[in-house]
């Protein structure tokens, strides 16, 4: 298929060729990062397209919305993109008549003026709810109410809408303040038979079919026995660990993002998991408290961002002696290096699972079990 956009986001390195292709460009990137593993096939999907949950997209001053080009914030306007679902493409379409005919102002990045800085699209695909998200510059957003029930009248999959405030003159598009126009700030999604509450500043898995995959890949790999204590560190919304809970006695799952962790609370409560505990911390702060302790702890999944995790981090897991470690990744190469210092602790792993979480382009998801050797 081609891209319409003719690659000009610079997203999609790989769009356009075949994808068995890609899966093994894929799978050599790997065995040059984990030369003393055995790295297995990329498991790929069935039909590679369509898979993204969440957009993030700018309009221009003509309201035509886009993705910023490569390296630059010139928008290259879009209609259709082979990673967002049909859904995702309506709602814009009927946010950028709105856009216009509400005469919101879309900010100009030059001037520091204007109104409407980006806009974030979320999917819950298996029960078709979406949440929009407007980053406007200022906390009123002038004739929200009808403008929100316009939205829903017309994309009835639309569940919430809210307004992220972000006044600074930054790059990042979200800021922490934000109020709800309409609806309750969340959606909802089935993932592994369990129900999770996303809200607009949480992270979740951005392909749900991969991301399927990838917990029962986890599941597979661990060695879980009843009476176990189980870490979910990096653990986002709480959904690996409520997956895993109904096999040990007890998850405790840390998280940095307030969002993230309240949802995670509220997930456990909702899904009647009462095993699973969160703590709203930096991951390797709590390691390494938990490490002065001496506490008891089975297993260890970590699931860190793209940066990878801390010495600190892997050191404390030296004091812990954990029977087993599951690193999850979204970047084999800082994964490749904290892998280095985990054997000189005396963990090792044979196997690397690489997931194409990300197709057509050039990024990797990968995973693997580490154990301890005497
Ligand atoms: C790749 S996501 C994984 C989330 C979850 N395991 C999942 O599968 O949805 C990484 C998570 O780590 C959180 N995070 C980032 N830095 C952190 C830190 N220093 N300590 C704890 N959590 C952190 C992020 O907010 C995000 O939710």
């Amino acid at each position: 298929m081609d891209c319409p956009i003719k690659k000009q986001c610079g997203s999609c390195q790989y769009i356009g060729m075949d994808y068995s292709k890609q899966l093994s460009i894929k799978k050599e990137k790997c065995e040059k990062l984990f030369p003393h593993q055995r790295v297995h096939d990329v498991a790929g999907m069935q039909n590679p397209y369509f898979y993204r949950n969440k957009v993030i997209v700018a309009f221009n001053q003509k309201y035509e919305y886009g993705l910023y080009e490569e390296t630059s914030h010139r928008i290259v306007p879009m209609k259709a993109c082979l990673l967002h679902d049909e859904q995702t493409h309506l709602v814009l379409t009927q946010l950028q008549k709105m856009l216009k005919k509400y005469r919101v102002s879309i900010y100009d990045e030059n001037r520091n003026r204007g109104f409407l800085r980006h806009v974030l699209i979320r999917r819950a695909v298996t029960t078709n709810q979406t949440l929009v998200v407007l980053v406007g510059r200022e906390a009123v957003m002038k004739g929200s109410k009808n403008f929100c029930q316009e939205l829903v009248k017309a994309c009835p999959s639309v569940q919430s809408v809210v307004l992220n405030i972000n006044n600074r003159q930054t790059s990042i598009v979200l800021s922490k303040q934000e109020k709800i126009l309409y609806g309750k700030g969340f959606i909802v999604d089935k993932l592994c038979g369990l129900t999770f509450k996303i809200s607009a500043q949480s992270f979740y898995q951005i392909n749900h079919e991969q991301c399927t995959y990838l917990y029962h890949q986890v599941l597979s790999l661990l060695d879980l026995h009843k009476n176990d204590v189980i870490l979910d560190t990096y653990c986002g919304i709480g959904t690996i660990g409520m997956f895993l809970a109904q096999y040990v006695d007890t998850v405790i799952g840390v998280e940095l993002n307030h969002e993230a962790y309240k949802d995670a609370i509220n997930n456990a409560k909702m899904n009647k998991i009462h095993n699973i505990h969160f703590v709203h911390d930096d991951a390797t702060h709590f390691m390494v408290e938990l490490a002065k302790q001496k506490q008891k702890i089975d297993c260890v999944i970590m699931d860190p961002p793209r940066a990878g995790s801390t010495q600190a981090f892997i050191e404390s897991i030296k004091v812990l002696q954990p029977r087993q470690v599951i690193y999850v990744s979204c970047d084999p190469s800082t994964q490749a290096r904290d892998l280095k210092m985990f054997n000189k602790i005396g963990y090792k792993s044979r196997d690397v699972y690489p997931v194409d979480m990300f197709p057509h382009t050039n990024h990797i998801e990968s995973l693997i079990s580490l154990s301890r050797v005497s």
